[in-house]
Formats: structure tokens, C-alpha cells, sequence
């Protein structure tokens, strides 16, 4: 099958080579013409890796032509604007596979819903959430990585389940809790950050296990808050992907979060970051549904004030430890 990848980034040029394994052929959409002509000379040039075989473009027509299966791998911070400039050169029907993860803030819509906004219903053929967890850095050696195709359409979950999967390094289950999926990923991008945080601060593996414990918890309460299911939050979409980007020097959010808790200005780290740090969003996103639905979250609203209101890692901390004392709740 021909499929077209929006996003030259890290994770869109390491699933196109997923794909070119599984005998699909590619074609890479990028706006950046530097990334375009270095994957066009089989050179990834944030993940600094070879990809050879993959072709590239700036062109969205050629690329719309070239297949109605798009994957949607740019940052979500510009989703929206790419999903408006792709349904003005449509030309028939689109089945997504959105691969980013992220919450928008303010509307807190999930990019399924971005999607039905953006694009027009003769334009929609079907949509799907492809997460769980996975740094390119590992799926681009082809190091054993498991994902979930989520979709409320079962056969085009199925379609990706197989499109994507391979004997040799990349299995695929299928869900139909598309909300959970999507909620998940995008909020463990916020506990990644505050996992960062804390080793750069100096706290140890103590600690990161409490937080991650701690922290599905929160997500798990997103999840249910945004109409997702519960059970969701305990899978790979939810604490699988949690654990690889709370405790990987992979991820760009752990990482952005080591060096704020080394006392690097956050403006600073989010600016020097050649790659996007999602979980900055996924706060703001999450701090709103707070304010909206008046549910509890004390780690990502403390980790809200550290990013936006300048409170010091320090009083961070300090103002967890000195919660009430309260009973154990796990749920
Ligand atoms: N990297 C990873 O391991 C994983 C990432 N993800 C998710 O995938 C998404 C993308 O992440 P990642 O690949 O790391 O991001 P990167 O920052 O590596 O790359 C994003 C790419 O998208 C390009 N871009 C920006 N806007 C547009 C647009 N309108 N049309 C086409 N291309 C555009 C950027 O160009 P420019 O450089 O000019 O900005 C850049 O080349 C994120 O939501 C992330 O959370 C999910 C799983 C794994
Ligand atoms: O979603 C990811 C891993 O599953 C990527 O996380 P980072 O953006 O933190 O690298």
C-alpha cells in the first residue's frame, strides 16, 4: 500500500522506514526543505541516524496524491493549521493515522476532534490514534517496540494493526477506547516533564517510582474525566508509556524537565530544544480541565506553577510533602 506521512520530524521519518520494512511505500511531507533534502540523501537530521530509501517532498498536492492514507506525525501544537492547509488541497476522501500526542489547550480537544473540525465530512474517510510506548531513537534501530491502533471505527484500527505490525521488531494491538489512548499519551508527556524535574533537582529512583505511581493516577483521572475508560489508563497507551518517557534520557520531555531542575530557565530549555517538548501543552491542557471540571491533579498543577508561574523547584516540592496526610487512594 502507498501511504503518506505528514511530518518529517523524528517520528515520522522512523515510521516511514517502519513501513518501506513492511513492504508499504512512502513518501514523507515536510515544510522544513532542509529535512526534506536530508532524508532525500538518507540522513535523518535531528535523530542524526541513516534512514536510507526514504523519499521526501515540500509538495502537500503530490503528497495528498500519493496516498489517502495520511499519517499525522507534526508537533499538535500545529496540527490544526496543517489539517485547515490539507483539507483546501483535498480532493477525496482521508483516513488519518495521527501519531502525535497532545491535548489542545483552552478547547481541550483530542486531535480526533481537531480533525473533525478541520477537515470537511466529504473530505473523511476514517480516523486512528497510533501510540503507546516508543522513542524513534529505539524504533529506528528496530529495537522491539509495542503499540495500540485505537479507533471507534474497528476495520480501520485493524487496517493499521496490520499495516504497521512485523515479525521482527514492531507488534500492534487494536482498541476501540480511542479517548483513553489519545488522553493518555498526551498526558504522560506532563509527568514525563516532572520526572525530568526531579532527577535534574537530584531526587532519586525513590521518588520517580512514587511519581509514576502517583501519576497514572492523575492521568487516570483525565482519562475518565474525558469520557475514556478507566482500564485504558493501565495499559500501553497509558503506564506503558508513561514508564519509557518518565525514565528515558530518549525523551524530550524527561530531558526538557533535567534541565529545568538543574535551574535552567524554563524559557531557555524550551527554546534550546531542537525537537518538541509536548508535555509544556499537555499541562496547560490539563491544568484547564481542572479549573473546568474542579477534578485533582496536585502533581500537574504544581508542575503548571513551576512552568508558568516561576515557582522553584524547591517550593514544588515542599508544597507536595506538605499535602494533608490522607489514606492511599488508588483510583
Ligand atoms: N519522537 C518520538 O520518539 C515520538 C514522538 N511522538 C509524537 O509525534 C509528534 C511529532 O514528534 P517528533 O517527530 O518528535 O517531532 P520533531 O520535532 O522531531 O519534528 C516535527 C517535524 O514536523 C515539521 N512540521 C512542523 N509543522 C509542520 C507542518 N505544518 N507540516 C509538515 N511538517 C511540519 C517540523 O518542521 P520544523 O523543523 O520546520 O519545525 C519537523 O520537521 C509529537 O506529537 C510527539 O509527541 C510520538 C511518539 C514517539
Ligand atoms: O511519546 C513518546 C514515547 O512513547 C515520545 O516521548 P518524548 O516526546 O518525551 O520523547
Amino acid at each position: 500500500m502507498k501511504i503518506s506521512i505528514i511530518g518529517g520530524g523524528s517520528w515520522g521519518a522512523t515510521l516511514a522506514q517502519v513501513l518501506n520494512d513492511n513492504g508499504h511505500e512512502t513518501l514523507v511531507y515536510d515544510i522544513n526543505e532542509k529535512t526534506v533534502e536530508s532524508l532525500n540523501n538518507g540522513r535523518h537530521p535531528l535523530l542524526e541516524v541513516d534512514i536510507p530509501g526514504l523519499r521526501a517532498t515540500t509538495n502537500l498536492d503530490e503528497t495528498l496524491q500519493f496516498s489517502d492514507r495520511l499519517v499525522l506525525a507534526v508537533p499538535t501544537k500545529f496540527i490544526r493549521e496543517s489539517l485547515k492547509t490539507i483539507n483546501q488541497h483535498a480532493f477525496r476522501k482521508m483516513y488519518f493515522i495521527n501519531v502525535s500526542k497532545g491535548i489542545e489547550p483552552d478547547t481541550l480537544k483530542r486531535v480526533s476532534e481537531i480533525v473533525n473540525d478541520e477537515i470537511s465530512e466529504a473530505f473523511f474517510g476514517a480516523y486512528a490514534a497510533l501510540t503507546g510506548p516508543s522513542h524513534a531513537e529505539e524504533v529506528v534501530l528496530r529495537k522491539l517496540t509495542v503499540l495500540t491502533a485505537a479507533s471507534q471505527n474497528e476495520a480501520f484500527a485493524k487496517e493499521v494493526q496490520v499495516l504497521f505490525s512485523n515479525q521482527n521488531y514492531l507488534r500492534v494491538y487494536s482498541s476501540n477506547d480511542l479517548i483513553g489512548c489519545e488522553v493518555g499519551g498526551a498526558i504522560k508527556n506532563a509527568i514525563a516533564i516532572v520526572s525530568g524535574i526531579m532527577t535534574g533537582y537530584g531526587l532519586g529512583e525513590n521518588a520517580r517510582a512514587a511519581l509514576i505511581t502517583r501519576g497514572i493516577l492523575e492521568i487516570t483521572r483525565v482519562v475518565v474525566a474525558m469520557g475514556g475508560n478507566k482500564e485504558t489508563a493501565f495499559g500501553l497507551t497509558g503506564i506503558g508509556d508513561l514508564i519509557v518517557t518518565a525514565s528515558s534520557h530518549n525523551s524530550r520531555n524527561f530531558n526538557a524537565g533535567l534541565r529545568i531542575g538543574q535551574g535552567i530557565p524554563v524559557e531557555q530549555v524550551l527554546n534550546e530544544s531542537k525537537m518538541v517538548v509536548e508535555g509544556v501543552r499537555a499541562i496547560q491542557a490539563a491544568k484547564d480541565l481542572t479549573i473546568k471540571t474542579g477534578i485533582e491533579l496536585p502533581i500537574i498543577e504544581i508542575a503548571y506553577d513551576v512552568i508558568f508561574n516561576n515557582l522553584s523547584v524547591s517550593d514544588a516540592i515542599s508544597g507536595l510533602l506538605t499535602r494533608e496526610l490522607k489514606p492511599e487512594m488508588i483510583g
